[in-house]
């Protein structure tokens, strides 16, 4: 659903009570460009008129306007501003006109992105440029309005891309026959986990040992061969990291056997940039079901650093890490079935 609608189809506030807070900035840029007439007031970086001087003006008012823009965008969130920083670089073009380069860099910890913030700012502060300068001359042209950079926090989630794997790549010596190949949810549940990230990642591999799946009703799947000799999921994942270092993944082992779309969203909606990984909490014992997580291109170093010192397993190696434990809803629905005893209880 778009979270900008009430069930209603009107207008709201997204709800944000339950995000989390995190390290968030952006910067946004605009140019003013002024007539010629301008220059002979200028010293330095500065433009000293009788009003005042404007580029120190300029910073004051885009400050004050960053705190206020809560007040006047309808629907952003009232956030603390943590700091708030103006750079603003004066160049005489083609010794024609006048460039004032204008950026504005807000952070906050907080739920909730600061762009609008760091827009409003760098507006503003154009706008009081403009407004000090128009009895010397009205041709200022306010251009190029636009955010620059945004880290931190779920914007930045969405705006990397998400591919999915799908760990099959096991020997499923306890169950005695392949896991990925046992019919859960209708279909072999490795074709199930497939489909269930497609729905969500722009790529979808399984992950695997060489030619594996041929042979199977998984043979057509785009797979990811382990590189180097397998020690277990590590591999799995490592190649997954290494062949797309760039992208955020979701990894599924394939003995999940209630994974559902539920749980995938909601990893998905809470799924921190800034980590290395988010994961499902295993209830009992508190540990990071690691084969049940989001994962960012941080993961990349971290795992080459653990597998260099001998390291293969991936819940030690998310417990050493900043890793993002998320609750399920329901105990079971992250139970792995590895052995027939196991199946059997599910039955
Ligand atoms: N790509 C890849 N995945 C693996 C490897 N070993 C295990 N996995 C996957 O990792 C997940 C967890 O595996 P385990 O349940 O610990 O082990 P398993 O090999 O599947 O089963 P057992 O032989 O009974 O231990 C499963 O989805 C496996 O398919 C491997 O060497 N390479
Ligand atoms: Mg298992």
């Amino acid at each position: 659903m778009f979270t900008h609608l009430d069930e209603n189809q009107q207008p709201r506030m997204v709800d944000i009570s339950q995000k989390v807070a995190g390290d968030r900035r952006a910067v946004a840029q605009c140019i003013v460009q002024l007539p010629k007439a301008i220059k002979d007031y200028l010293t330095g970086q500065e433009i000293f008129l009788k009003k005042g001087p404007v580029i120190q003006t300029a910073i004051i008012a885009g400050t004050m306007a960053v705190k206020k823009t809560a007040d006047l965008i309808p629907f952003c969130h009232t956030l603390p501003i943590h700091g708030c920083k103006f750079d603003i670089n004066i160049v005489y073009q083609k010794r024609d006109y006048l460039e004032i380069f204008l950026q504005c860099a807000v952070n906050t910890n907080y739920k909730t992105g600061v762009e609008m913030e760091a827009l409003c700012g760098v507006s503003v502060a154009a706008l009081t440029i403009y407004d000090m300068c128009k009895s010397i001359s009205s041709e200022i042209i306010i251009k190029n309005t636009k955010l620059i950079e945004k880290t931190g926090g779920k914007a930045d989630v969405s705006q990397t891309p998400l591919y999915g794997l799908v760990l099959t790549g096991g020997k499923s010596r306890r169950m005695g026959k392949d896991k990925a190949l046992i019919n859960y949810q209708g279909q072999p549940h490795g074709q199930y986990i497939y489909d269930l990230l497609a729905k969500y990642c722009e790529q979808v591999f399984l992950s695997a040992r060489p030619s594996q799946w041929q042979g199977t009703p998984l043979e057509n799947l785009p797979t990811l061969v382990d590189r180097g000799e397998s020690v277990g999921p590590m591999s799995g994942i490592l190649t997954a990291l290494q062949s797309y270092p760039g992208v955020n993944w979701l990894i599924i082992a394939c003995d999940l056997a209630y994974i559902n779309s539920t749980m995938v969203e909601k990893l998905i909606a809470q799924a921190r940039q800034d980590l290395v990984a988010t994961c499902y909490e295993n209830a009992d014992q508190g540990f990071p079901e690691a084969l049940c997580g989001f994962y960012t291109p941080l993961a990349l170093q971290l795992f080459t650093k653990a597998q260099n010192i001998g390291l293969h397993c991936p819940v030690k190696i998310l417990q050493m890490a900043d890793c993002q434990l998320i609750k399920p809803d329901n105990l079971f629905d992250i139970a792995n079935i590895n052995s027939p005893e196991d199946y059997g209880q599910i039955n």
